[in-house]
């Protein structure tokens, strides 16, 4: 998929740009191309998992209540398993931006791990259920396209999805997350978890109430940078346009 340096006209560019295209020729090691073919099928398969398992849930109890908690090992799991895809991208595995993925692996753990599972009143919100089918139609998407786009096999209708259902899915993926972290705030302020209050031996404070709003404020400045990162890449494989990314 990536321009060859014909095709990306970066042949007469600057170093930045040769530079880009060299890392996007840079074939990768069968070894390397192995794992990743493994990493994506597995990766596909456990959110195809996860999505049969919600689906039958709601069709045997007719409700959505317990659901994330009949599925919440699973979505752990392959959650926590995709932090992997910070070490490819930091390593030149894949050529991707690392700051991009952490910052949007860092929303997804912090929210698994530092929201639903941390504060069980909230297991229950619609905005959880809205979340979670969002990132599971989303993952399933993403995986199967790299799976495919390995393969040399890419349906036209994966790429398309790929790079034309984060359009909507990701503000609607956003509020879903906002929408929960506001439902965990009585919570967290009437019970003081993860805050530290003075005085004591350290003389410092923390409160997980205003933490929590901090991180919902950095929704403002971060989401964006994803949201035009996801435009960059879905104008490059559908137009072809040659986008020199900075090496973040
Ligand atoms: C301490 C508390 C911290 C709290 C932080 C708070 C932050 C708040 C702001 C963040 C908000 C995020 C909210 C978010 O969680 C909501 C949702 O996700 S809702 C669901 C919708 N979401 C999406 O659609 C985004 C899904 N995620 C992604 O697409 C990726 O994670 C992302 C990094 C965003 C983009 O992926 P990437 O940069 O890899 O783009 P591409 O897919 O086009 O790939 C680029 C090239 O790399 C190759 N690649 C990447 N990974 C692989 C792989 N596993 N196997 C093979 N190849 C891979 C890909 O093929 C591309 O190659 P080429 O350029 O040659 O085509």
């Amino acid at each position: 998929m990536a321009p060859n340096e014909e095709e990306s006209g970066a042949g007469n560019g600057s170093v930045e740009e040769k530079e880009n295209v060299k890392k996007m020729l840079r074939p990768r090691s069968s070894v390397t191309t192995a794992w990743l073919i493994f990493y994506n099928i597995t990766m596909t398969a456990g959110w195809l998992v996860l999505a049969i398992a919600m689906a039958r849930f709601y069709m045997d109890k007719g409700t959505y209540k317990g659901l994330y908690k009949s599925i919440q090992k699973t979505l752990k799991f392959f959650q926590t398993f995709a932090l992997l895809e910070i070490i490819h991208c930091a390593v030149g595995v894949v050529h991707t931006s690392v700051l991009v993925t952490g910052v949007q692996l860092s929303s997804r753990i912090f929210m698994v791990w530092f929201v639903t599972h941390s504060i069980k009143q909230i297991q229950n919100e619609e905005s959880v259920i809205l979340f979670l089918v969002v990132w599971t139609v989303t993952e399933i998407t993403r995986y199967s396209f790299y799976t495919f786009n390995m393969l040399n096999h890419l349906p036209y209708f994966i790429k398309w999805a790929r790079y034309n259902f984060f359009i909507i899915l990701y503000p609607v993926g956003v509020v879903g997350e906002l929408l929960t972290i506001y439902a965990a705030l009585p919570f967290v302020k009437r019970s003081g978890m993860f805050s530290v209050r003075l005085p004591n031996k350290y003389n410092v404070s923390f409160d997980y109430y205003y933490f929590l709003l901090i991180i919902m404020a950095s929704y403002i400045p971060l989401f964006p940078q994803l949201y035009f990162h996801m435009l960059r890449q879905r104008r490059k494989v559908l137009h072809g346009e040659v986008i020199v990314e900075k090496d973040d």
